[in-house]
């Protein structure tokens, strides 16, 4: 599924790269100074959100800087649709306005946030779209084939791309001679792709669940080296796409967590296990939890690689394993939670099952989007629930970190205790 961005300039074939420019990242012409004094004030903003203004000011500690300004990103996804040059097969981000129909691609050859690599795959990969007698798939009921290039890569520069189509009824002899010229394309034109994927899939939105997955090139995995450790990473894992920021995150949550060696790290919603890991010599033990198979593999993957033996991780949604999670603990003295969910938050029942259960006194609540209205209502929940027999937490601290230099995001660590 692709997100499409919404403009109400008419979009050109002359302003489009500069309306994409103002669309994904807003603050890019401001100094970098700048643009951090705008996101303090946004953070306050969130803040008085959360907290219904409750919250005193002092408790916001300044916002940390990504130490990477540009070319940031390590993860793209590219989807097709018309250019506003009349290229049928155009990728990039969608720009444009639903209602009258007037969605085009414009490629992010000018995004400063985007690698120089990614936009070289991504031209390689145009090219032979272009060439190819198949057509471009907009809908899921339009006849077409091609759909989506994801690419990501780590620092030492290995590409991994997932080259996504719709297979339609198509034999496997024609789809495997695609796969076969688009091998030969990328080594005609010297693009080395450490790990090429191709994903057959009818869904809108394509995951590893719903549809099929499949190495046609090199290496199954890319790795990155992360503080101290070595990481794996899985084509449908997540990981965080500012490496260089997320480490800063990282050590920013370890200064206040102030963990101690006989901690146990509850790490919810875990991803590959870059908490657990990162912070595994800190503490007793740890236990995380993850729903997507692929991210869990690779964080078992990555105890194995990092030599970790202290750290355990189960699958599943934590609204529905949290209550096994707790059973499963033995001898915990204190426990420290780290909740990283997604833009849109965890389920109340996640947020019961933490104020109910009373060995949890300290929790992190990481966000990449805190003014989101699910995010909000966990944020009061935690703060009190009207019940009298159950304890609310109380915010310690808020630390913002600027995991997105250009735009308007950054990542929010909320400190609760109770
Ligand atoms: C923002 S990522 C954070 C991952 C990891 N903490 C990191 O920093 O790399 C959110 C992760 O939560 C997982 N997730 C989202 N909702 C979940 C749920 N209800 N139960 C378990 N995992 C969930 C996603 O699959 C994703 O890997």
């Amino acid at each position: 599924m692709c997100e499409i961005n919404t403009i109400m300039e008419p979009l050109t074939d002359h302003n489009k790269y500069r309306i994409l420019e103002d669309i994904i990242t807003p603050l890019g012409r401001l100094p970098y100074e700048k643009q951090l004094i705008l996101k303090r004030n946004l953070v306050r903003d969130h803040v008085e959100l959360l907290t219904k203004k409750k919250c005193k000011h002092s408790r916001i500690l300044p916002i940390t800087p990504s130490p990477v300004l540009d070319h940031y990103r390590n993860k793209d996804e590219f989807n097709v649709h018309m250019g506003k040059d009349g290229d049928p097969k155009t990728f990039g981000f969608f720009t444009g306005n639903l209602g009258n129909n007037s969605v085009f691609a414009v490629s992010p050859t000018h995004l400063r946030n985007v690698k120089p690599e990614h936009k070289q795959v991504l031209q390689v990969f145009e090219d032979f779209v272009r060439k190819s007698p198949l057509p471009p798939c907009y809908l899921l009921n339009d006849g077409g084939y091609w759909r989506q290039i994801l690419i990501r890569s780590n620092l030492k520069g290995d590409i991994m791309a997932v080259v996504v189509v719709h297979p339609r009824n198509r034999s496997s002899e024609e789809i495997n001679e695609e796969k076969e010229q688009l091998i030969q394309h990328f080594k005609d034109n010297n693009i080395q792709i450490h790990s090429l994927y191709y994903h057959l899939s009818e869904h809108v939105k394509s995951t590893e669940k719903n549809s099929k997955l499949t190495l046609i090139h090199g290496e199954p995995y890319i790795y990155e080296d992360f503080l101290h450790s070595k990481f794996r990473i899985s084509p449908l894992s997540f990981f965080q796409i500012n490496v260089k920021a997320a480490e800063v995150l990282h050590e920013e949550l370890l200064q206040l967590a102030e963990f101690k060696n006989t901690n146990t790290l509850l790490d919810l919603c875990c991803g590959i296990g870059t908490f657990s890991i990162s912070f595994a010599k800190y503490v007793r033990n740890s236990v995380g939890v993850e729903q997507s198979m692929s991210s869990l593999n690779d964080a078992l993957a990555n105890c194995s690689i990092n030599n970790v033996h202290n750290c355990f991780f189960t699958l599943g949604k934590l609204e529905e394993r949290l209550s096994s999670v707790y059973s499963s603990l033995e001898n915990v003295h204190e426990l420290v939670v780290v909740l990283n969910p997604g833009r849109s938050g965890v389920h109340p029942r996640v947020i019961q099952l933490l104020l109910d259960y009373p060995l949890v006194n300290k929790l992190f609540y990481i966000s990449c989007k805190p003014d989101n209205v699910s995010t909000a209502r966990n944020v009061t929940s935690l703060l009190g629930t009207g019940k009298k027999k159950i304890k609310p937490f109380k915010l310690k601290a808020f630390k913002p970190v600027d995991l997105f230099p250009h735009t308007l995001h950054y990542e929010m660590i909320m400190h609760f205790e109770r």
